[in-house]
């Protein structure tokens, strides 16, 4: 509400580049008695020197967060993006990274909700920011929650039975930005009722405990928070879509020690996110054609790669030798994501516009059209 100029620190805004942000996980206790890193060095906020069967390599990103860093840091440098969101704009941010290397615990926390994420701080900035403004602007809040699982979208606002019935359909309306169609869209009026809403809705989620990980997700999971403003001086309304994704991490079987089902949801898992590989090889290396439709996810997430969308990756990376290769693989990735160019724009229309739209629809449809002259 208090102007685009706000955006996302101006790097999003001026290049449109995508944001990305490295954070290294802490070593957990089966590593501790393992021993050494394959982390080398982090001497900066900024780079961060890895070793693994392909040498040294160094890499650089938006912010590099270290093992000891806490969920505020991290939250301090992602909470622009939501006055964005609340702005107006399409904002997604996500985490990717091999299973078990803290994408869950970025997103959303610890179980406990004692270290909680970026997804219910960022419920509750967004009524913060409201409650701040709302003698100049209205809102209307609304949500929808999703699982990709083994190549299908499910509603995890509804019962697993219900969802398993639904046809959910990735649609892109007239400004390019991804809606679900059949999805059910919540309103919601405060951040304890979305909090309470989201709570309910994972524990639809598919959820497994492998050799990596106690509790591994399944499924790639997806929040979108629909954001609605008027402003109540000049009747100008905007659209923002906040969307908070924790991907399903990648894997190697042999590791994980998945057996049958899960061999079932690792290659669904891998399939996708090698899919989500192909779009972001093809948009760094500006293609011009990008296989998007190849996959839901890749649909799913259309706006934000490439898009009309204002986006930032959580990229997280064990520090532990073992996971060297697969940490290394990350973060080539994550800098080919980096090099990704966005253009974001604000949706909003003004009341002339809106009430414009309105004739040429109720003429259309052969209807009489009272105008105020
Ligand atoms: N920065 C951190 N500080 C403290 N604990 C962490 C941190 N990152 C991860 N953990 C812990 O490590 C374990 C694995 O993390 P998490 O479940 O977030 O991984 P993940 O990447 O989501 O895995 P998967 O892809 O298998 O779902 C969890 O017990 C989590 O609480």
């Amino acid at each position: 509400p208090s102007g685009d100029h706000l955006g996302f620190g101006g790097v999003c805004q001026d290049l449109g580049k995508i944001r990305v942000f490295c954070r290294i996980r802490p070593f957990n206790k089966s590593e501790v008695a393992r021993g050494s890193q394959c982390v080398v060095s982090h001497p900066d906020e900024y780079t961060i020197t890895v070793e693994s069967s392909r040498g040294l390599k160094e890499f650089q990103f938006d912010r590099v967060f270290s093992s000891t860093s806490s969920q505020e840091n991290v939250f301090e440098d992602t909470s622009r993006l939501i006055q964005s969101a609340v702005d107006g704009y399409n904002v997604c941010i996500f985490a990717y990274g091999q299973t078990g290397s803290g994408k869950t615990f970025t997103m959303i926390g610890d179980k406990q909700q004692e270290a909680p994420g970026v997804v219910p701080r960022a419920f509750k900035q967004i009524f913060q920011i409201m409650e701040e403004n709302k003698g100049r602007f209205s809102f209307k809040v609304s949500a929808y929650m999703l699982e990709m699982y083994n190549e299908r979208l499910l509603d995890l606002f509804v019962a697993p039975s219900e969802s398993l019935s639904k046809k959910l359909e990735v649609r892109k309306d007239k400004n390019g930005l991804v809606y679900v169609q059949g999805a059910e869209t919540r309103e919601v009026t405060s951040a304890e009722e979305l909090f309470l809403m989201f709570q309910q809705g994972c524990t639809n989620r598919h959820i497994a405990s492998t050799r990596m990980n106690a509790e591994s997700s399944r499924s790639h999971f997806i929040i979108a928070i629909i954001l609605e403003s008027t402003n109540l001086t000049n009747g100008t309304v905007s659209y923002g879509k906040l969307s908070l994704v924790d991907l399903a991490g990648s894997e190697r079987a042999a590791k994980t020690g998945a057996t049958d089902e899960q061999l079932k949801e690792a290659n669904s898992i891998n399939k996708s996110l090698s899919a989500l590989g192909d779009v972001i090889s093809a948009l760094s290396n500006e293609q011009p054609f990008v296989p998007y439709r190849n996959n839901k996810l890749t649909m799913l997430m259309q706006d934000s790669l490439g898009g009309n969308a204002k986006t930032l990756m959580f990229v997280n990376i064990s520090p532990a030798e073992w996971n060297a290769e697969e940490t290394v693989a990350s973060l080539i990735y994550a800098t080919r994501v980096k090099a990704i160019t966005n253009s974001a724009q604000k949706n909003s229309q003004s009341k002339e516009i809106a009430r414009l739209k309105e004739i040429i629809i109720q003429l259309k449809a052969g209807e009489s059209v009272e105008l105020d002259v």
